[in-house]
């Protein structure tokens, strides 16, 4: 089984603390740190852009997660790297041209960076099935995009094991990270059914970082 990889999401961080709990976070043991971009357009809700991973970049050597949730990612992905992104990861649902999807994965990994794929929970998983061998991280969101603090919907563990199935008889290692709900409880389902990488924003920053990371891995 692969190493189980913790991606705090500083959605969910206290702002007024910014410097503190960065700095917590560089200590806890956790890998990757997921950055929340959203427009709100894609989803009801908006968040950061470039200069604040900028920001992020400079105060941490974290593995920068960045997953935007935004109806134009092929406009910002450059942006995105640019400001220190070591992984962009963007939605399906958002791409209409679906050409652009392998495109901007071929853009990607001409720059030497990593890059993701995501589904909402309402998309099949079966639209993921064209792009195993193109993508390093495929993202399932196990709650409605948008938003920290929700519930795990238990059908994406499902949707985990099929996609873990294919990139297995496809002889792929590609991450399966899973966004949304996540928990100690949660945490367990996910891995079982083949996610290697746990976004968790609400249960890290609500009790003990350090603490909580150690609970996920
Ligand atoms: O992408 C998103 C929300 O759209 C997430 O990354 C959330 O930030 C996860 O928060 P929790 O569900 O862990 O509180
Ligand atoms: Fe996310």
């Amino acid at each position: 089984m692969k190493q189980t990889l913790i991606a705090p999401s500083v959605l969910s961080m206290d702002y007024s603390r910014m410097e503190q709990e960065t700095r917590e976070l560089n200590e806890s043991g956790a890998k990757w740190l997921h950055f929340d971009v959203m427009d709100g357009s894609f989803v009801p809700n908006l968040t950061f852009g470039p200069d604040i991973l900028k920001g992020f970049r400079k105060a941490s050597d974290l593995f920068m997660d960045v997953h935007v949730m935004i109806n134009d990612p092929e406009f910002f992905m450059d942006r995105f790297y640019e400001a220190g992104a070591d992984n962009y990861t963007f939605h399906e649902e958002a791409v209409k041209d679906k050409a652009k999807i392998v495109t901007m994965a071929e853009h990607a990994h001409e720059l030497g960076k990593s890059v993701g794929i995501s589904i909402k929970p309402a998309t099949p998983i079966e639209y993921l099935k064209p792009y195993l061998s193109l993508f390093d991280v495929f993202l399932i969101m196990s709650v409605e995009p948008g938003f920290g603090g929700q519930k795990f919907k238990p059908e994406s563990a499902d949707r985990i094991r099929t996609l873990r199935g294919w990139l297995d008889e496809a002889g792929l290692s590609s991450h399966i990270e899973v966004d949304g709900g996540i928990n100690a409880e949660t945490a367990k389902i996910v891995k079982e059914a083949g996610a290697d990488v746990l976004v968790a924003g609400s249960y890290v920053f609500r009790s003990n970082i350090r603490e909580a990371v150690k609970s996920l891995e």
